[in-house]
């Protein structure tokens, strides 16, 4: 008779690594002798792990966290296209209770996990905004595809390489993105023309922005048009990320240092 223990047992079968989600120290120091790789995965390195991937933001999402984390990985050389995973987590509040079994695949490395690891901006801060496109996207306004360009970080050096299309709604309002409302009326503003201005902090500095950025050495992908080329070229004249929900083909992508780092699409994610 086979037991429980022999079925479970090929969720870790010859796996490549095994990365731990804020496991404790004790938990931690059971893998000390292991022969397969151990990956702490982690806000903060408190177990003083040999190897470990630093999680821009804790993640209450545990799929979110694992994907994360693994992107972390494979940014840092720990993983490659191929690899078996087990990726250990706690889904309750009682330490680490799920095990959950990945194939490393390339669809996986999105690029998500550089542009909130190491965008000037806060992680949450980006993350918000990505999440508002990526709503956008997914829903449109009022059912009709809608496109939106978002500049975060380095507000004060954007506004200057910027002018005003219309009043700025958000003049002397003190919001941030995150909050519920904001992003309601973000989706409301996001009809009219030009480019939302956020600062590392997630103030919305100004909505309605023309973006005049020197676009000189700028090089993205043929097709994509003026929103594109202007968000790209602010993110090379500036320390700030753009992230451009596109009207046309409904994508979502990102742009740093005058490059595209990322591209979803919002149906997908
Ligand atoms: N320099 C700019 N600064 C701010 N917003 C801009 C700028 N240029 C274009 N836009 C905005 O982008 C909108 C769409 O322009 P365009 O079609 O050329 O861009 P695109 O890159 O093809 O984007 P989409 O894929 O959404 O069509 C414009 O209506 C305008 O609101
Ligand atoms: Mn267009």
């Amino acid at each position: 008779m086979a037991s429980l223990t022999d079925h479970l047992t090929d969720l870790v079968a010859d796996v490549d690594a095994a990365l731990l989600f804020s496991p404790t120290s004790s938990f931690y120091e059971r893998f000390a002798d292991d022969e397969v790789e151990v990956v702490v995965v982690a806000p903060d390195n408190d177990v003083d792990a040999e190897t470990f991937v630093e999680l821009p933001l804790p993640f209450d999402n545990v799929k979110d966290r694992i994907r994360f984390g693994i992107e972390g990985a494979i940014d840092e050389d720990l993983l490659a296209e191929g690899d078996e995973v087990a990726c250990v987590a706690s889904v309750f509040d009682g330490g680490s209770d799920a095990l959950v079994r990945v194939t490393v695949d390339e669809g996986i490395h999105t690029g998500i996990f550089d542009l909130f690891a190491n965008s000037r901006a806060e992680p949450s801060v980006i993350r918000d905004v990505f999440e508002v496109a990526i709503e956008l996207g997914k829903k449109g306004q009022k059912g009709k595809p809608v496109g939106a360009l978002f500049v975060v970080g380095d507000a004060g050096k954007v506004m200057n390489k910027s002018r005003p299309l219309s009043y700025n709604p958000f003049e002397k309002s003190h919001v941030h993105v995150g909050d519920p409302i904001v992003n309601v009326m973000l989706k409301e503003f996001s009809r009219l023309d030009g480019a939302f201005v956020v600062s590392d902090s997630g103030k919305i500095v100004s909505a309605y922005r023309y973006l005049e950025p020197a676009a000189e050495g700028v090089d993205i992908p043929k097709g994509l048009g003026a929103r594109h080329m202007s968000g790209a070229a602010i993110t090379r004249d500036t320390n700030s990320t753009a992230i451009v929900l596109s009207e046309s083909d409904g994508l979502v992508r990102a742009f740093k240092a005058g490059e595209l780092v990322l591209e979803i699409d919002p149906e997908e994610y």
